[in-house]
């Protein structure tokens, strides 16, 4: 026996015809071929190992030893169980090729990701087929196994389904990743009669903390969260990131699926709520949640998911912080809401919007003062579209942004026309949403608008509701001083409705303070100056013009309250009463 063990015996076995395993001089004897079989085997960096038909080694060639750890003439003569164990992918034992091959007669081929553990314990990720060797009356001789070592390339390839399957920020699996595990939780539970939650979270103010504090502080708010989320499920739940600040929870309840879901949304809704060691910042944050349950909300991967992103949408509108369950009524509004989207997307650059104009008067000399602008929709099937309906959606899907700057520039154009018809050179008042404001180009926006339409910034006036301006206080202010230092003027919309402090409302740079219309309802048409609401637009004035602010009452319907506003020494009204909002031309021939 030489050294790689090619003894007598083994060059018997390599004078046998093949079936399989090759087709080169292996299988015809004679003296020459076997000589160069020898050679080829020698250089061959696949491994061969052959054994004869009980599975004892006859022959390995040196890369067959090199792999098996052994010299060649210690492997030779040994069972092949011996020498190593095979595992499947996921590391369960199997069957040696080679058994499975001499019990069958048949070639074989093991699965990607087979481990090859050796006798010391080495392990090897390998490729390997295995073939029977019949004698020249086809009776099974023995087999011949064909192998090499894969792992480097395994690795490589686990390495890049592991980075396609999982978030790069968060080490969470991402949406495929979430998908493929749904659909094999879903089959289980199917199975064993179970239900499967999932939760789709979404950060209420992660735009926020983005635009002002940057994306190094946003990335760590979302690694921050995801850690609470791993904490808050079993280690058998799936958390997955969807991107963004997009979270999708996968949870496997036994039984009382729904309240278990809801009973772990409320855990989350909590964890979250601690606030967030940021860099050096501590920050608060808060989450909305939608959640689906199977098989009621739907029983595949796809219908879930979407169903639990509706109710996340219910949650939102619900004031943020809460969670939701999907209803099936959910779906047509889920629906009507895209196709709105769309259909405003397409409006935006197509004529189909405009802005109405309603009158503002000053009460003491009854002079128009100017007028508020409204946009209008008119879609050619949906008809008028009220706005309270498309700036939320606008707003929701990323489209405010184009609609404030449409609305602006359409109010300062109007302004240049009716100056260039003689007209008195009133203000126009536009809405300011919030999401506008927070926007980071807001202002760049505005000044362009201002100059390319020259008009001065003086008449332009910007409503800003109360509710946005309390919220981030420090960083509205500001945006709001350095508008106000532009020369533009600003008014708080709806005032009354956001429970500001006296202290705060002095720090605020505006003009114009707009009473509310809900407290002018509440004057009553039977003018009660002890009720609730006279007693508020008492203060306001009061409270207003000791601060120097303009005082304009708006959503004036009736004479009484019309009444009432003048005995107060209010300054400005409007409202129906007077004129609702009026296409410009209109506008222009009552009150140019
Ligand atoms: N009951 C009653 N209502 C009166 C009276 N006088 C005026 N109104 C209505 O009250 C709303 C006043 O506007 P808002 O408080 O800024 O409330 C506005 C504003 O928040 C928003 N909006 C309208 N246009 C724009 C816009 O161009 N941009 C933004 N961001 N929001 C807008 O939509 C809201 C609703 O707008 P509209 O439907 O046009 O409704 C307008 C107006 O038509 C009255 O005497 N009685």
């Amino acid at each position: 026996m030489d050294e790689y063990g090619t003894t007598g015996q083994h060059r018997e076995a390599q004078a046998l015809p093949l079936t399989a395993a090759a087709t080169d001089g292996l299988a015809t004897p004679g003296p020459a071929v076997p000589q160069f079989s020898d050679l080829v085997l020698r250089s061959m960096t696949d491994a061969v190992l052959c054994t004869e038909v009980r599975g004892v080694v006859t022959y390995v060639n040196p890369a067959a030893a090199a792999l098996l750890g052994g010299a060649p003439d210690r492997l030779i003569g040994t069972d092949v169980e011996a020498l190593s164990t095979l595992l499947t992918s996921a590391l369960d034992p199997m069957i040696h090729p080679i058994k499975a091959v001499l019990a069958t007669g048949e070639a074989t081929r093991v699965p990607p990701g087979t481990v090859l553990v050796r006798a010391d314990g080495s392990e090897f990720v390998i490729e390997d087929c295995s073939a029977p060797v019949l004698d020249a009356a086809g009776a099974l001789v023995g087999a011949v196994m064909v192998f090499h070592d894969v792992t480097q390339a395994h690795q490589t390839m686990l390495q890049m389904t592991y980075q396609a399957t999982h978030d790069f920020l968060t080490d969470l699996p991402n949406r495929a990743l979430l998908d493929s595990r749904l659909t094999h939780e879903l089959a289980q539970a199917a199975r064993r009669g179970a239900g499967v939650a999932v939760l789709y979270l979404d950060l209420d103010n992660f735009k926020q903390v983005n635009d002002s504090l940057g994306h190094r502080a946003g990335d760590q708010l979302l690694e921050s969260v995801a850690a609470r989320l791993r904490e808050c499920v079993r280690r058998t739940d799936t958390v997955s990131r969807f991107g963004g600040d997009e979270f999708v929870v996968v949870l496997t309840l036994a039984d009382n699926a729904a309240h278990m879901a809801g009973v772990t949304a409320g855990k989350i809704l909590s964890a979250l709520a601690v606030p967030h060691q940021v860099g050096g910042e501590v920050l608060h944050t808060a989450a909305s949640i939608g959640i689906s349950v199977s098989p009621e909300d739907g029983s595949d991967a796809e219908a879930l998911v979407k169903n639990a992103d509706t109710a996340l949408y219910l949650a939102k509108a619900a004031g943020k912080n809460t969670f939701r369950f999907f209803e099936p009524h959910m779906n047509v509004d889920a629906v009507q809401r895209q196709q709105l989207q769309n259909a405003l997307r397409a409006a935006l650059g197509s004529g189909q919007l405009a802005l109405h104009y309603q009158p503002k008067f000053d009460l003491r000399s009854g002079q128009l003062t100017g007028s508020e602008a409204l946009v209008r929709w008119h879609h050619p099937t949906l008809g008028h579209v009220p706005p309270a309906r498309f700036i939320a959606i606008a707003e929701d899907f990323g489209l405010i942004g184009a609609l404030g700057r449409w609305v602006r520039e359409a109010a300062c154009a109007q302004m240049v026309a009716w100056q260039r018809q003689g007209r008195a050179a009133a203000h126009t008042a536009v809405n300011v949403s919030a999401q506008e404001l927070h926007q980071n180009s807001f202002e760049a926006d505005l000044l362009r608008t201002l100059q390319e339409t020259g008009v001065a910034p003086e008449r332009l006036q910007l409503e800003i509701t109360e509710g946005v301006l309390l919220r981030d206080t420090d960083a509205a202010l500001a945006k709001l001083s350095r508008i106000r230092d532009m020369g533009v003027r600003l008014a708080i919309d709806d005032f009354g409705t956001g429970y500001s402090s006296l202290s705060y409302l002095r720090r605020l740079p505006v003009d114009t303070i707009k009473i509310d219309q809900s407290f002018i309802r509440e004057l009553g048409r039977d003018n009660d100056i002890d009720g609730a609401g006279a007693v508020i637009v008492r203060a306001v004035i009061g409270m207003g013009q000791s601060m120097g602010r303009r005082i304009v009452a708006e959503g004036v319907e009736a004479q009484a309250e019309l009444d009432f506003l003048r005995r107060q020494d209010c300054d400005e009204a409007q409202g129906y009463w007077f004129s609702a909002a009026l296409p410009a031309a209109e506008f222009a021939s009552r009150y140019g």
